[in-house]
């Protein structure tokens, strides 16, 4: 039995002295032992956030990293700035990060390849956009996703992997995935890391949905057979986060 992972996504949000006062605020909200709860969050509260939540269930983490060890790549974040401040989980590949800074599928491979170097745990994103939906292609363009983002990641490497399906047209505008047409996608995703590994892997994987997951659809989503938990943006920020969390009570 796979076990969830419910990762709060804070975008560009939160000054550090708000990302404590938040942490503090959610932390008794979200005390879920059955669940991995991660809040991700940008760079500069990595280190404050991680001294509000130690004692706690919460994992914090990064919403990005860079593919080199170091060097003259201005503004960027290295694997083992991550690891030192004791970080455990990176989103990479995130759809705005696609959309506004050039992050492309061999990118984000590079960048996977990486993350498992350091022994971080990618929450590697995938989604379609409502063109490629109303197309009919949303799995030819995951699978493409997938197949890319997973090239020379090794079987072991994969079941610690989370993959994040978050359809574009979902994220940030209400209009979430009904539990059919997420449940659909993700098996669809499992399906293809079967294709690629073996059976015993695409079992082990964690599949996240994400997109516009609240208090009153998590429940739902993350009953469906492939859907291991959820990546949850503007939801996250606010004390509901908690409802999320503890969606199996
Ligand atoms: O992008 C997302 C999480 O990474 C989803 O954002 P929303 O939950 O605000 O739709």
């Amino acid at each position: 039995m796979r076990k969830k992972i419910i990762a709060g996504n804070w975008k560009m949000n939160k000054t550090p002295s708000e990302a404590v006062a938040l942490v503090n605020e959610l932390k008794p909200l979200v005390a879920n032992e059955d669940v991995d709860v991660v809040f991700c969050v940008p760079a500069i509260d990595i280190i404050p956030c991680m001294e509000a939540a130690k004692g706690t269930n919460i994992s914090i983490g990064a919403e990005n990293m860079y593919f080199e060890e170091s060097g003259a790549y201005t503004g960027e974040i290295a694997p083992n700035m991550l690891t030192d401040a004791g970080v455990k989980y990176v989103i990479i590949g995130h759809s705005e990060r696609r959309e506004y800074f050039a992050e492309t599928d061999e990118t984000v491979n590079k960048k996977v390849l990486k993350a498992f170097e350091h022994g971080l745990t990618p929450i590697i994103c995938c989604g379609e956009t409502l063109t490629q939906r109303e197309q009919g292609i949303t799995m030819d363009w995951i699978r493409q996703q997938i197949k890319i983002a997973f090239l020379n990641v090794t079987a072991d490497q994969a079941k610690e992997a989370v993959i994040a399906y978050e359809p574009i047209w979902a994220i940030g505008t209400g209009k979430t995935a009904t539990s059919q047409q997420a449940e659909e996608v993700c098996k669809g995703i499992r399906d293809c890391i079967a294709e690629i590994y073996d059976s015993d892997t695409a079992q082990a994987i964690r599949i996240q949905y994400g997109g516009s997951v609240n208090a009153g659809n998590a429940a739902e989503l993350f009953a469906m057979e492939d859907i291991d938990g959820g990546l949850v943006g503007g939801a996250s920020l606010k004390a509901d986060f908690g409802k999320i969390v503890n969606y199996n009570k």
